[in-house]
């Protein structure tokens, strides 16, 4: 794969109206292209930290002639809330948004996904371009359609599959990103290797170091490496009817630890436990090889992501993952492995060894 002196496309495609992936740098051009003839107003929605990011793009668009507005939201998963949706549907509604007009949302994972929800529901649809400025939101969050809010209950319960008009990815954006979220992001880039492209491992296990930083001499290729993965997959299976599941992988528990947390770690971070804790319920229930199980745990270690998390949550966990979306009745499902690159589903696992897998992540 190429450097990225000239953008990449990656091909989103299946029912929905397809649309391409753009990585590389200096993409704002794209923007108009993106919006269409049809588009006069547009709502630019950013997180506090992007402020000054939000606001270039704002006065771009407006000096392209475009009614632009700026919408600022909190950082991070408090942006994911339903009073921050509401006010942002307040906004449309105060500047007379209406079917014709876009919105642009720039930020990491949490913001994409509350611009698109805004997206989806205000007027029951209008167009939406996702800019995302993190790792993780470049190889995942940002693309496939998959918006939402949390609620008490759990992480991302309320949402619609709503496809964006195109996707952003300027890596220059992520010179900025703390190292702390470029890391929590890999974990994400580690999903998709294991559950498509080897390759991807291959390449951070040859260097971690590398592997960990933006500027490292693998992280165009990891970036779309990734991007391709989940681009194949939501391309055969927009609404999760079947292989988009395997996007899943590590997820179950995963979200059930962001809202332990109070989702004050990041996703990538409680996803990393979740793969760890996926990969050794597929050994447990005799899918999975020792060696691509122990995988798991030093490649997400080489990369300084977290393996454990408290052993006495685990009543609140498990109480925690019935309500994951691949749950069917009371039946809990996860995605496991059959051996690298072969996700498969494991259907109502015994609870005697959902508890055992447990102890593999679980401190005290
Ligand atoms: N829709 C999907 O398919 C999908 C896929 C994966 C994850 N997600 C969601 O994505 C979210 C996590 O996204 P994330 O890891 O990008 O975290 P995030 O959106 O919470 O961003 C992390 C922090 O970085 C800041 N930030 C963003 N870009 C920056 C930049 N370039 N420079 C400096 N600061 C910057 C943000 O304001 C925030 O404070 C979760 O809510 C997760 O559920 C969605
Ligand atoms: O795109 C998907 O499908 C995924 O599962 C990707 C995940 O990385 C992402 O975190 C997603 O938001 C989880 O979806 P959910 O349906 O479990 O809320
Ligand atoms: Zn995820």
């Amino acid at each position: 794969m190429s450097a990225t002196s000239e953008p990449v496309r990656i091909h989103v495609g299946g029912d929905a109206e397809p649309y391409d992936v753009i990585v590389g740098t200096g993409l704002l051009g794209e923007l108009p292209g993106l919006l269409g003839p049809k588009v006069r107003r547009v709502a630019v929605l950013h997180p506090e930290a992007l402020s000054v990011a939000g606001e270039a793009v704002r006065e771009d668009l407006a000096a392209q002639g475009y009614e632009a507005i700026a919408i600022q939201v909190p950082n991070a998963e408090e942006a994911k809330d339903v009073q921050v949706a509401a006010y942002c549907w307040s906004v449309l509604g105060q500047t007379g948004f209406t079917r014709s007009d876009a919105i642009v949302g720039i930020g990491g994972g949490a913001t994409t996904d509350l611009a698109g929800f805004v997206a989806a529901t205000w007027l029951r649809g209008v167009r939406w371009i996702a800019i995302p400025t993190t790792l993780l939101g470049m190889v995942d969050a940002a693309v496939g359609g998959k918006t939402g809010i949390n609620t008490a209950e759990g992480k991302n319960l309320v949402g619609a599959f709503h496809p964006p008009a195109g996707v952003l990815a300027d890596l220059a954006t992520l010179e900025t990103l703390p190292a702390n979220d470029y890391i929590s992001g890999l974990a994400e880039v580690v999903k998709a290797g294991f559950i498509a492209d080897p390759v991807i491992l291959d390449l951070i296990e040859s260097d971690p170091a590398g592997a960990r930083s933006h500027a490292g001499p693998h992280t165009a290729e990891l970036i779309q490496r990734s991007i391709q993965v989940k681009a194949d997959v939501v391309t055969a299976d927009l609404k999760e009817s079947g292989s988009r599941e395997f996007l899943n992988y590590g997820h179950t528990l995963g979200h059930a630890i962001e809202k332990a947390e109070r989702y004050k770690w990041r996703h990538g971070a409680a996803v990393s436990v979740g793969l760890v804790y996926a990969a050794e319920l597929g050994r447990l229930a005799g899918r999975l090889d020792d060696a691509t199980a122990d995988r798991h745990k030093t490649v997400l270690e080489s990369l300084g992501l977290p393996l454990t998390y408290r052993g006495d949550a685990w009543p609140k966990l498990l109480d925690s993952m019935r309500i994951d979306k691949k749950s069917r009745a009371d039946r809990l499902r996860f995605v496991v492995l059959d051996g690298l690159a072969k996700p498969a589903i494991l259907e109502a696992p015994d609870p005697a060894m959902l508890a055992a897998a447990y102890g593999e992540v679980a401190r005290s």
